[in-house]
């Protein structure tokens, strides 16, 4: 969404203020209980004075705040520092910051590194991140500070034989769209192609990287003569499984996720795409559990995490995320390995996902899985989506040397 200001029902300058204050006011009330999205949404339902223009100018502002995250350096009042957002995030001459702050409006097309320098007392880039002691050194920090400030791309992925319809329908009502490879397609955020593509079924709504976390897996199972099996152990609504069933034939997949609800979406979009063949069961990894009895080839542990390499899509949590979560969540992805690897199979593969950026995270975790667990690590990689507007995710691919934990009768 651009603040051009065109979108303003009337340039009075009454109206300038009231999106400030409705924005202030916002956020004031925002404590980061929910994800941001979801709290606008019930705010705005609440709130029907607010019609669609209004809606998108004050979300807008918003995410625009929130991208600045610890940037500011200067003390400054709240309009000031939703201003300074528009400048920077925006791109296109904004009749809002014009009517503020003309002297910046007129500079707002420049670059991005051109335009950092104009405010360079006041926002320094370098510590919007605030946790640059658990990055990992893989990261290039500087680039990952600046990805904040731009919003994500959205991608999709064509499923096989939909390629051609797919393309089609896009070009047709006048997209704007960048083909990445034979089946990645990038949109501009604000593209609403799931008006227009039948989503699941044609195509998959999936960040660049995520589409290639599998990559990993295509030796292992590519020239396979028997069938392979697969547990998805973290399969939440099954973005990992609709994308191997896509690249592999040969393979049984049994998906399972602590929360069932979840497990009620995967069912609904594997329909969608036209997936039977599979078996689901809930199982919470953290705990013992008896759901699967069963060992595998491959495990995929796509597990939760802090989602810091989602963060330029979420950017609300860089106000309010927690450090000592870090720590909860790699223990958490401790625990969830710990308890799935007596279902692998001696010479079996796991493979380790996350969409994080620490250490702690990523890893650490890969050292103590091999000392503790006795996993052999074959390759691991950070996928870096901050150089292309998409999310950075890490991938570790092991293999299961000796049944170092006994399966539960
Ligand atoms: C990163 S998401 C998975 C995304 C999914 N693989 C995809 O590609 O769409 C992590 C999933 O782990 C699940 N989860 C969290 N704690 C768990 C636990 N203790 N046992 C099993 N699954 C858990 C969450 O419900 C969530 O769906």
């Amino acid at each position: 969404m651009q603040i051009t200001g065109k979108e303003f029902p009337s340039t009075n300058s009454n109206h300038f203020h009231r999106y400030l204050q409705y924005s202030v006011s916002i956020l004031s009330s925002y404590k980061g209980q929910e994800p941001f999205h979801l709290f606008l949404k019930k705010y705005f339902s609440a709130n029907r004075k607010h019609g669609s223009k209004d809606r998108k100018l004050i979300t807008a502002l918003c995410y625009n705040y929130f991208r600045l995250g610890f940037g500011v350096s200067t003390p400054s009042s709240q309009d000031e520092n939703f201003l300074l957002a528009v400048f920077l995030c925006e791109k296109s001459s904004s009749l809002f910051l014009d009517f503020f702050k003309p002297e910046l409006n007129a500079s707002i097309s420049l670059p991005l590194i051109d335009k950092l320098k104009i405010v360079n007392k006041e926002f320094n880039e370098e510590k919007i991140f605030p946790f640059s002691d658990e990055l990992s050194n893989e990261i290039n920090f500087r680039q990952f500070n600046l990805s904040f400030l731009i919003q994500p791309k959205l991608f999709i992925r064509i499923r096989p034989g939909f390629r051609e319809i797919v393309i089609n329908k896009i070009k047709h009502p006048g997209f704007s769209f960048e083909q990445l490879n034979e089946n990645c397609i990038a949109f501009s955020n604000n593209e609403k192609v799931s008006n227009t593509i039948e989503i699941d079924k044609e195509a998959v709504v999936q960040d660049y990287n995520s589409q290639i976390t599998l990559d990993f897996l295509k030796p292992i199972i590519e020239n396979e003569k028997v069938a392979i099996s697969i547990w998805d152990c973290c399969a939440g609504s099954g973005g990992k499984s609709i994308l191997a069933f896509d690249l592999f034939r040969n393979i049984n997949i049994t998906v399972s996720d602590k929360r069932k609800s979840i497990l009620e979406n995967l069912k609904v979009r594997f329909e969608e795409a036209g997936i039977k063949n599979y078996n689901p069961a809930p199982a919470d990894l953290e705990k013992s559990f008896h759901e699967i009895d069963q060992s595998f080839d491959i495990i995929i542990a796509d597990v939760p995490c802090s989602g810091s390499g989602t963060w330029a899509r979420t950017p609300e949590q860089l106000h309010f995320f927690k450090k000592d979560e870090i720590k909860k969540y790699a223990l958490l992805q401790r625990k969830i390995v710990e308890n799935a690897l007596p279902h692998l199979k001696n010479n079996g593969h796991l493979l380790y996902v996350t969409c994080s950026v620490f250490k702690k995270e990523n890893e650490e975790n890969v050292i103590l899985f091999q000392e503790k667990y006795k996993l052999n690590l074959l390759k691991l990689e950070y996928l870096k989506g901050y150089e292309m507007q998409a999310d950075t995710m890490f991938v570790a691919l092991f293999i299961k040397v000796e049944c170092s934990i006994a399966l539960e009768a």
